[in-house]
């Protein structure tokens, strides 16, 4: 098969193997670069492992620090029709990675929310590694099934109160559009923290310290989002934030469970980075277009894996992170700071469909999307035949 882009609203229906296979490779390399994490975790559990920040939480904790990794995602393999999604081959690339250099991989496909989820990884933890030094949550969806009931509740993204309008890029278009989202319902509202609340969290780490699993010491993680005024509408006063801040109250909980024995519970509030989650975001194409091309000039722009191994080495296994008031590991710091965000407000109002390519890193924003489905990535002939059946072992849920 000859792959290509098919691009459908906020995401890509195809996606390349090789390609997504280089840029595990890519993040490899960089962590290997940067030495060992000192005193890094060696058992580690991550949920929604297959992309974004979780895939570079897994390559952090395998090739920083050496750890046995169990990965928790929801992919699909190719069909004789379609190739597989970004994640399959992603994970796919990763086992085959940490498996020549000797580390534990295995990988459970199926959904996390559910209760056999938490019991296949309990059996799994129990039968290779015994117990776990770190649980990283990673996941982003806009579905959960409730787990007793079955019910499937969406989440949603809009602001709450007030309709939200701002400029925005059509990106089907590559046009500045007046884009206008309503505000939610209270049901809306409240199904979005169903999904992408604190609950599921809670549920998985309740369960691996039930079932005796969580080592002494064990430290987890779930990463969150707050911005600056620029998106907080659409963000954190939004549906979303609603969710963000049920993570937050999650947190609180389960650090005390943790601290029981030793470990600690927060939540990483980490920067705007392109992901298929962020992607789906109104506005957030304009924002991280804006906000990269003046991270850039100031130097400290970082991608997903820049960015983990930064909480890796001083936050969770280091010191020099801030932490604020809420126990909350801040490595949006740099985004936030006060330079960037005003120059951001500044150029907001200046972007036009005209100028959009010139003003802003739009240009490297739709090349980092299409990198997500592992297209545009160097080196890789588009034009040649790709299998597109990569089968790697992984536990179905
Ligand atoms: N992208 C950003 O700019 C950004 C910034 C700060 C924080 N975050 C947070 O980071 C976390 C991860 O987001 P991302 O942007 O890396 O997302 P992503 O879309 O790249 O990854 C989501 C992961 O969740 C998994 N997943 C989704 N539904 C699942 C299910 N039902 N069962 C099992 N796995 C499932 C996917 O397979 C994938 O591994 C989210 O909490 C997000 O809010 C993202």
């Amino acid at each position: 098969m000859i792959i290509q882009p098919k691009i459908r609203g906020f995401i890509c229906t195809t996606t390349h193997p090789t390609g997504c296979a280089q840029n595990v490779r890519e993040q490899i390399e960089f962590t290997r670069r940067q030495g060992t994490v000192e005193n890094g975790p060696k058992r580690v559990l991550v949920i929604g492992a297959s992309s974004g920040y979780g895939l570079s939480s897994r390559i952090a904790a395998a090739f920083g620090s050496g750890a046995a990794t169990i990965g928790v995602f929801f992919e699909k393999p190719a069909t004789e029709r379609k190739p597989g999604t970004a994640g399959w081959y992603n994970s796919a690339a990763f086992e085959q990675e940490a498996h020549e250099a000797g580390l534990y991989a295995k990988s459970l496909n199926g959904d996390a929310f559910s209760h056999d989820a938490k019991q296949k990884v309990i059996d799994l933890i129990q039968q290779d590694l015994g117990q776990i030094d770190l649980v990283v949550y990673s996941l982003a969806s806009p579905v959960r099934k409730m787990p007793d009931s079955g019910e499937v509740v969406r989440s949603v993204l809009k602001p709450i109160g007030e309709t939200y309008r701002s400029t925005a890029i059509d990106t089907n278009r590559d046009c500045i559009i007046e884009a206008e989202v309503e505000p939610a319902t209270e049901e809306e509202v409240a199904n979005t923290v169903t999904v992408m609340g604190g609950e599921d969290w809670e549920l998985w780490l309740h369960a691996l310290n039930d079932a005796g699993v969580l080592a002494e010491g064990c430290k987890s993680v779930a990463y969150s989002y707050i911005g600056t005024d620029i998106t907080w509408p659409i963000y954190w006063d939004g549906a979303l934030g609603k969710a963000k801040q049920d993570l937050d109250r999650a947190a609180t909980a389960l650090n005390s469970l943790l601290a029981t024995r030793g470990g600690q519970a927060n939540v990483a509030v980490l920067k705007s980075v392109v992901t298929q989650a962020s992607s789906a975001i109104p506005v957030m194409p304009l924002y991280l277009s804006m906000v990269f091309r003046i991270m850039k000039a100031q130097g400290v722009h970082e991608g997903c894996m820049e960015q983990v191994a930064r909480l890796f080495t001083t936050g969770l296994y280091g010191t020099g992170a801030k932490m604020d008031e809420g126990n909350r590991l801040r490595l949006d710091d740099w985004e936030l700071r006060d330079d960037i965000q005003s120059q951001c407000r500044a150029l907001w109002p200046q972007v036009t469909t005209e100028n959009l390519f010139d003003l802003t890193d739009y240009a490297a924003y739709k090349a980092e999307f299409l990198k997500l489905f592992g297209f545009g990535v160097e080196g890789v002939d588009y034009a040649a035949e790709v299998d597109p059946q990569v089968p790697f072992d992984v536990i179905d849920i």
